[in-house]
């Protein structure tokens, strides 16, 4: 096939800009990342070679590869892992298959300095294309294990690449940079010196499980003298010379330790070499939040470290069934995104979890029948959680970012881990009415109750500002009674599944009897008010339940309203209107259940309205007002009109009269 030429898609190019115009300081990260992606080869050569026995690839000597050459500035680095086929190639490294990229795109133009724009970078991670940042032309040789053609790919970052066919590449692929001039100033090292590969490996890459070796020249002071040397045995032929030289070429150096971090004791491994595995793992720029270590010895010997990101991933939600933990035996590599390690709520916990005892060809559906692993899994996610209590106490301010950045996905345990049900509760944090800033726990919501309250209040809803402004908090307020403020769409469906905390049930105010009355010691007097208003508005309220009866399955009087006239509530075990939009964007659908209006007969509307209907109960103008009124409650709480074009039709008829 001849030479072709292609374009980057759309946000290739524009990442590319960036790289090449460097937003990012710390330009030797561009190894790390090519070690990376070199490692991650290495590893799917061998579960392949393991899984298909027929596979044509060479096994034995498994490594990575990096050639500085000072003269020609180049620096190569190679790895004889699985390799890319043509079309790999240019699926793979010509697009940017990541969920988020328009977005980080759109972020980074609005990012209004440098360390803003490094930050979502940072999140983001480039890898392959932030060689750009230290060259001005990238090429890749490749070929597939198993395949007998190779490619070459090669672009300068503006524009296009190209494309090629080559005959004699050899297995896997060889990534050579043309190095930029070096620039000290702008952190552009020289990345031919042997000295500067060996720091940048051995502080980013030390613990990768395959040799990182290192091919040098001989150094030029060397060969000089040897050639002295030779001169003055004038005897020596130039076939010994050469021989001697030959002789004399260093052996390749091997950069990194290999060690697996896991396997070490925490005393022994600094939070950077930590930080650096986590990266490795995770794809990420930015250190994670924690380090979690964790040890079984005896009859199923496991190590594991597990990391807390310091920020959620573009597609946490997107990506519902992956999971970020890699399972290891006996120091190698099985496979990614472990599901059988970690359930669904904790996805975002990154990390190894190294067995001794399991085979090596382990498969997906042994581990999730496995008895150890499922008891390994139980270890794990009782670890999690305890750290993250453990933060709460100890480091608040790291607790705040973990629960800003993955509280809403942590929330889904307290419907899918009943056993853990506890301790994810004691560990989530809710917005309250009690502070307009800072998050409450339930520990101290329960400690904040008054004498007498009984349940712990929430309300659900869009936002803040839309629980706020809902007519039925209006008395909750009046009376100082806290409520929790809960806005995420998880938040509908667990407050259905979790009964009680410290023995105290949970309560929506928009749901079923407004209790206030209940948690006060009601006196006689109240009593006998309660009454004398039931009598006084009985007759309203039948009428009313009879002209609204194809919306609402109830009219009655309740003490939640302080202001507003009037407001809808969903009945004790009916299922709200948000959680019915939920199951319907699932593709469930729930039937319909009518909610109920509820008056304050305190309000001038409300009493105005009795005694109207008193008067004369056949007036047309009644039901009309009975509609707006039951409009208004809805529109209140933030609902849509069946028929908005009536309501404002009536709405405007009567304003008219006002005037
Ligand atoms: N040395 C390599 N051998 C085989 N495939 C590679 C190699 N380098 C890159 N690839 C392929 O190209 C893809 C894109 O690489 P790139 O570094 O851009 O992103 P990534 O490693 O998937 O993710 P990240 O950007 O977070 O590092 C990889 O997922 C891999 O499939």
């Amino acid at each position: 096939m001849p030479t072709e030429t292609f374009e980057f898609q759309v946000e290739a190019r524009q990442l590319l800009q960036m790289m090449i115009h460097s937003i990012y300081s710390n330009k030797d990260v561009f190894l790390r990342e090519l070690i990376s992606n070199a490692s991650d080869a290495l590893d799917k050569l061998r579960i392949e070679s393991l899984r298909d026995d027929s596979l044509n690839a060479e096994v034995d000597d498994l490594h990575i590869e990096i050639e500085p050459d000072g003269e020609a500035r180049t620096l190569t680095v190679r790895d004889n892992g699985i390799g890319m086929s043509r079309d790999e190639v240019v699926q793979l490294i010509g697009t940017i298959a990541k969920s988020g990229t328009a977005e980080l795109l759109a972020r980074l133009k609005e990012a209004k300095d440098e360390t803003a724009a490094e930050g979502l970078i940072g999140q983001f991670g480039v890898g392959f294309y932030s060689s750009f940042m230290v060259a001005d032309e990238v090429s890749l040789v490749t070929r597939k294990a198993g395949e007998s053609q190779g490619t070459r790919w090669s672009s300068t970052g503006e524009g296009g690449y190209t494309v090629e066919t080559v005959e004699d590449a050899p297995q896997g692929t060889a990534v050579t940079l043309r190095l930029k001039p070096e620039d000290a100033e702008d952190q552009l090292f020289d990345y031919t010196s042997p000295w500067k590969v060996r720091e940048i490996v051995k502080r980013y890459s030390d613990f990768i499980t395959w040799p990182i070796r290192m091919v040098t020249e001989a150094p030029k002071a060397e060969k000089a003298s040897e050639a002295e040397a030779a001169d003055g045995a004038e005897a020596a032929d130039e076939a010994e010379k050469a021989e001697q030289t030959e002789a004399k070429a260093p052996e390749p150096e091997t950069l990194n330790s290999m060690k697996a971090l896991w396997a070490r004791s925490r005393s022994e491994v600094s939070d950077e070499e930590y930080h650096e595995l986590y990266k490795h793992i995770s794809h990420d720029w930015t250190d994670p939040l924690e380090t979690i270590q964790l040890r079984a010895e005896g009859t199923f010997e496991y190590q594991s470290l597990l990391f807390l990101p310091a920020h959620a991933p573009h597609d946490l939600f997107s990506q519902a069934n992956k999971r970020g933990v890699q399972l290891y035996v006996k120091r190698v590599f099985i496979m990614d995104d472990c599901e059988a390690l970690v359930p669904e709520y904790l996805r975002f916990v990154k990390g190894v979890v190294d067995a001794q005892d399991l085979s090596l060809n382990v498969s997906r559906e042994i581990l999730q029948q496995d008895r150890q692993i499922q008891l390994m899994r139980r270890r794990l996610v009782k670890k999690v959680l305890s750290t993250v209590k453990e933060m709460m106490a100890n480091r608040e301010e790291n607790y705040t970012t973990f629960w800003r950045e993955f509280g809403r996905v942590v929330k889904e345990g307290l419907l899918n881990d009943p056993d853990n049900r506890d301790t994810i509760l004691r560990i989530c944090s809710f917005a309250s009415t009690h502070d307009k800033e800072r998050l409450t726990t339930l520990a101290r919501y329960v400690e904040r109750m008054k004498d007498g309250q009984k349940h712990i209040y929430y309300m659900t809803g869009e936002s803040r500002t839309a629980v706020e402004n809902s007519p039925h908090l209006e008395a909750f307020q009046a009376k100082g009674l806290e409520v929790l403020i809960l806005t995420d769409p998880v938040d509908e469906v667990w407050v259905g599944a979790v009964p009680e905390f410290e023995g105290k049930q949970l309560r929506s105010i928009a749901q079923g009897e407004a209790e206030l009355d209940a948690e006060e010691e009601q006196g006689e007097e109240a009593k006998a008010e309660k009454e004398r208003q039931r009598a006084e508005f009985a007759e309203l309220l039948t009428w009313l339940g009879e002209r609204l009866q194809e919306e609402v399955k109830e009219v009655r009087l309740t003490s939640r309203l302080t202001v507003s006239p009037a407001c809808v509530v969903t009945d004790a075990g009916d299922v709200t209107p948000a959680l019915q939009n939920l199951y319907r964007a699932m593709g469930q659908e729930v039937p319909q259940s009518k909610r109920i209006l509820e008056l304050n007969p305190e309000h001038g509307l409300v009493t105005g309205l009795r005694k109207a209907h008193a008067t004369d109960a056949d007036d047309p103008g009644l039901g009309e007002t009975a509609e707006l009124l039951y409009g208004m409650a809805l529109l209140a709480e933030g609902s849509q009109l069946a028929d908005p074009a009536r309501f404002a039709r009536l709405l405007a008829d009567r304003l008219e009269r006002t005037l």
